[in-house]
């Protein structure tokens, strides 16, 4: 089975619908609790977690009395500020006896689409990784206006499981996969087991919520199995409100498993090579070997600099023959680039003025 037993880095999304009882609009304790415990088994076992949660306007809906209907723009978003700060709380009250630690980050669109933001969030995820904690990932609602926002947490949690480059994506929902058609309102809809590529057939069989809590229906979870696939992430669509819903779809429970079919490290480096570079980076004999045994680009191994790049933009890698050693994404501008030029990494900071970073290109960031 794709995904679960081999994930080395898994983001879930969890539905409104699985945290907060409707009827009541208060939080489903003991579900959460069982998913604490999937979470804190996956963690013993090295893989890195990912929650995307949504649940902060339905939970701030029931603190504020408002009706369990469309709410205007500034209700909800007033909602989710009261439901937000709960919801983390319930999260880390969850996960604390398992000795985890949880983070709380808040994203909008803009967060994902502007490249300098994207970058910082992508670092920040990654170091909360490497100190081991789960980030709880919700939409920051409270200041995204509808063309900042991305409105359901389907596509944020592909959108977070490629920044982190995540092996498996699991959607959570309330329903146990995806079907040929609404299976809440046609009963001859059959279930998928795997689906290996969205062909528009597929496409047209998806239809909206049928729950007055959530946002998505299958339309946005297979706007996120597209880009989840596309960056070489499986991705689950099952049912997660009975409990221990992790450690059930491990167990073989019924799931629509969407699978792509490359890794995210050969769906990265294909997505380097296809960019058009900004710039050239010539590198000396010494660099050329250790770009060739796999090795990131050090600034020491830089002789020369051509064009105008950012952070994070595309530059091709040629040896001082001329020779293409490859292309990938540069951590320095080209200015930067040119000033530490040869030097050791020890120096950056007296050349920069500031701590920059040992890496000129990191080898994750390359592609041969
Ligand atoms: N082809 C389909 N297969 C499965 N469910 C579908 C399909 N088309 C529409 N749905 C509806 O989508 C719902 C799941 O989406 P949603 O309520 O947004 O869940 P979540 O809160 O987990 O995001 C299902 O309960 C079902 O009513
Ligand atoms: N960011 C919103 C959730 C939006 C959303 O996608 O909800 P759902 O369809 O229940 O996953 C919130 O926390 O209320």
């Amino acid at each position: 089975m794709a995904g679960m037993t081999t994930a080395r880095r898994l983001v879930a999304k969890i539905g409104s619908a699985l945290l907060v009882d409707r009827a009541t609009g208060s939080l489903r304790r003991d579900w959460l609790a069982s998913m604490a415990e999937d979470v804190a088994r996956l963690r013993a076992r090295g893989t890195d977690v990912v929650l995307v949660s949504s649940g902060s306007i339905a939970l701030g809906r029931g603190v504020l009395g408002l009706p369990p209907a469309d709410l205007p723009l500034e209700q909800s978003q007033a909602a989710a500020a009261v439901g937000q700060i709960r919801l983390a709380r319930a999260w880390e009250e969850h996960l604390a006896p398992h000795g985890i630690t949880t983070a709380q980050v808040l994203v909008t669109l803009e967060d994902s689409a502007d490249r300098r933001r994207y970058l910082n969030s992508r670092a920040t995820l990654e170091t909360l990784l490497a100190f081991g904690t789960v980030p709880i990932v919700n939409e920051n609602d409270t200041v995204a206006t509808d063309e900042i926002r991305y409105g359901d947490n389907d596509r944020l949690a592909a959108q977070v499981a490629v920044t982190v480059g995540a092996d498996t994506l699991v959607l959570l929902s309330d329903v146990d996969g995806f079907y040929s058609a609404n299976p809440a309102t046609d009963p001859t809809a059959r279930r998928y087991d795997e689906i290996a590529e969205i062909t528009p057939e597929i496409e047209a069989m998806a239809g909206d919520a049928g729950s007055g809590l959530s946002k998505g229906g299958m339309k946005t979870k297979l706007m996120a199995a597209k880009t989840a696939m596309a960056a070489g992430c499986a991705m689950a669509i099952c049912e997660g409100s009975q409990s221990h819903p992790l450690r059930a779809l491990e167990g073989g429970a019924p799931a629509t498993w969407f699978t792509p079919g490359l890794d995210p490290q050969a769906a990265r480096k294909r997505w380097i090579s296809a960019m058009k570079p900004r710039g050239t980076l010539v590198v000396d004999d010494g660099a050329a070997v250790a770009l060739g045994q796999g090795k990131s680009l050090l600034p020491a191994g830089l002789s020369r600099v051509e064009g105008a790049f950012g952070r994070g933009d595309p530059v091709a890698i040629r040896d001082s023959a001329g020779r293409s050693l490859g292309q990938g994404l540069s951590r320095y501008t080209a200015a930067e680039a040119r000033a530490i030029a040869g030097r050791r990494s020890a120096e950056i900071e007296e050349v920069l003025g500031y701590p920059g970073r040992a890496v000129l290109v990191h080898r994750d960031d390359m592609a041969h």
